[in-house]
Formats: structure tokens, sequence, C-alpha cells
């Protein structure tokens, strides 16, 4: 089904668009099998690992949708972009960036071996756990209600709809949280954190389990495509500023120790996230406009089967064929 009116410029008409789509997802559901769905947070263990649903929308509207794009999931990580563009709005970038790092890791997200290994004086980024606990330390508040309600805004004013936090997996999560706890002491110890540590850990767990849908994360790809700007009537929405550090933050580290390989196989931001979602983005291009959402566009593609480094492993094999078929690459 295509929500909205196509904008399809050239010879290939909206039918034709969908059935391609179609058939992508149809073929790249075959790879799920080959993932497993993550089992660290035991609620997430209940997914159903065939599960694959891509959103793509693109501006006025224009939009294709396929898989199992009706089923909400929990944001996990792809939480970390939101985080650190609240932070960046709340204390300034400078202040972001004094205390975190913007390079790459190399390690797996949740790693503490290189918190000590590599003579550090912040944390790396803020999309692996050391980084993401530290923003969201930064964010003002005394209260995870408090600390979440800008987060929520924002998700309210992009997506259309407050979203909730899914109670089952926060519960999930705090009480498996060892290894985040492990980081949260670590930050302690060495002075990064701002906020009381249950404070820090409580709110990022519940960042991490709100719910949204592919729809969702199409339409935060959108914002971050256009720098900020919904392209519909221009209004601002996240900094110019801000959306382009975040972008380039998802292109070097989103993709955890696979964001060099997906910078060079796929070449579009993108960030994702345990439960089996990626949100990325592909900026207005200027050359190659016979294809299909030249002004840009948002996707949010969910499939909880994940790869050893925890991205969805057929999401990343749709993207790549997508990126690959409609010259997405921004490089
Ligand atoms: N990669 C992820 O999505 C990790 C998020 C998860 N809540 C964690 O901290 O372990």
């Amino acid at each position: 089904m295509v929500q909205g009116t196509v904008n399809w410029n050239t010879q290939v008409d909206r039918e034709w668009l969908q059935e391609y789509v179609d058939d992508w997802v149809a073929f790249y559901r075959k790879v799920t099998v080959e993932g497993n769905v993550a089992s660290y947070i035991p609620e997430l263990a209940k997914a159903d690992p065939n599960h694959l649903g891509i959103s793509i929308l693109g501006k006025n509207g224009t939009a294709v949708r396929s898989g199992d794009v009706d089923q909400a999931f929990t944001i996990q990580s792809i939480s970390k972009v939101l985080s650190f563009i609240i932070a960046c709005v709340e204390k300034g970038v400078g202040y972001v960036l004094d205390r975190v790092d913007v390079e790459p890791t190399g390690e797996a997200f949740n790693s503490i071996m290189h918190l000590e290994m590599k003579s550090l004086n912040k944390p790396f980024n803020p999309f692996v756990n050391a980084g993401a606990l530290t923003v969201t330390s930064m964010l003002n508040g005394n209260t995870p209600e408090e600390k979440l309600a800008p987060i929520l805004e924002l998700l309210e004013k992009i997506i259309g709809y407050r979203p909730v936090i899914n109670e089952q997996v926060f519960r999930s999560e705090f009480e498996t949280s060892a290894r985040n706890r492990a980081i949260g002491y670590y930050l302690l110890e060495t002075g990064f954190l701002e906020s009381d540590l249950e404070l820090t850990l409580d709110t990022y767990f519940r960042q991490c389990s709100i719910e949204i849908t592919v729809d969702d994360l199409a339409k935060i790809g959108l914002i971050l495509a256009n720098d900020g700007e919904d392209p519909n009537n221009e209004e601002e929405i996240i900094p110019r500023q801000v959306a382009r550090i975040t972008k380039a933050l998802m292109l070097t580290c989103g993709m955890y120790d696979a964001s060099g390989k997906f910078a060079t196989y796929v070449g579009i931001p993108a960030k994702s996230g345990v439960s089996g979602g990626i949100l990325a983005l592909a900026p207005p291009r200027v050359r190659n406009t016979q294809f299909p959402f030249i002004e840009g566009c948002g996707i949010g593609v969910f499939g909880p089967a994940l790869e050893e480094r925890g991205n969805s492993i057929a999401g990343i094999k749709l993207l790549k064929h997508i990126a690959s078929q409609w010259d997405l690459s921004i490089f």
C-alpha cells in the first residue's frame, strides 16, 4: 500500500515502485533465518525473527511501505540520536562535545574494555553505551520523566503522536542491566556522569524502551535528511548544526563496529538498535535525477533478527540493495 502521492517524475509509475520494494522485502526476508533476535534483554527475545518491514518517506507525502510496517518495537539505541540532539539543544554543541568525543570505537556498543584500554579523556562517541549514558546524564531534569520530556516532545512534533514507553521492555532491561551498570559505575568513578547514576540508568533504559514504528523512523529520517527542517513547510525542527553533526555521527558510529562497512557498501547515515530497528536517510540529490526520492527521504526499517554486531541482518541487506538500485550513497 502506498500512502500519499508518489512524486515520481520519470518512467516508472508508483505501482512499479511498490512492486519492486515488495519483491525486495520478500527476498531479504529469507535472510532473517541467518540472524538471531537479541536475548540479553529477555523481553526482546519474544520478537518474531521473520519480521521485516520498511517505510520510506519523501517530500509531500511521497512514500513506499512494505512488509511488517505496523509492528511496533522499542527504539533501543536509536534513542541515542534523540538524546544527543536534545543534549545539544539544552546545553549547546560545544558543551556536549567537550564531554563526549566523536570517534568510532571499532568495539561493540556495550564494550567495557575500550574504556580503560585506550587512553581516554572522554567517552568515544554518543552512540556507544558509555557515551550515551554520559549524554543522558547531561539532560536537564531531576527525574527520568523530566529528563525524557523534551525527547518525547521532539518525537511528538515529528511523528504526530506522543509515543509510549514499553514498561515490560523497560523492566526487563532494568532487571538484567549488569553490563550497563558496570559502564555506569566506571563513568561515575572517572567523573563523567553529570547526574546521579541511578537516575541516569533509569532514564537511559526508559529512553531505549520508547515504542515506535518504521513510519515514525522514516519521519525522523526525513527531517534529518533536510538538515533539521520539515521539507514540507520549512519549519526548523532540529537546529541545522545539530542535525548535521548527528548525521556525521550516524555515518561514522551509527552501526557500531560495522559502521565502516555500512558507509562503504550502503553509504548513507543510519543508526541501528538491538530490537532490529534502523533509522536511515538519504539527503536530496543533485545527480541521477531519474531515481526515486531525489528530494531526499527518511527510511525506517524493522527486522529483529540481528547479525553478530547487533544490527538487523536482513535490514542491512535490504538497505544495501535499495541504496545501490536508487543510487542513494552520499559519496
Ligand atoms: N544496541 C542497542 O540497541 C543497545 C540498547 C540497549 N538498551 C542497551 O543498552 O544494551
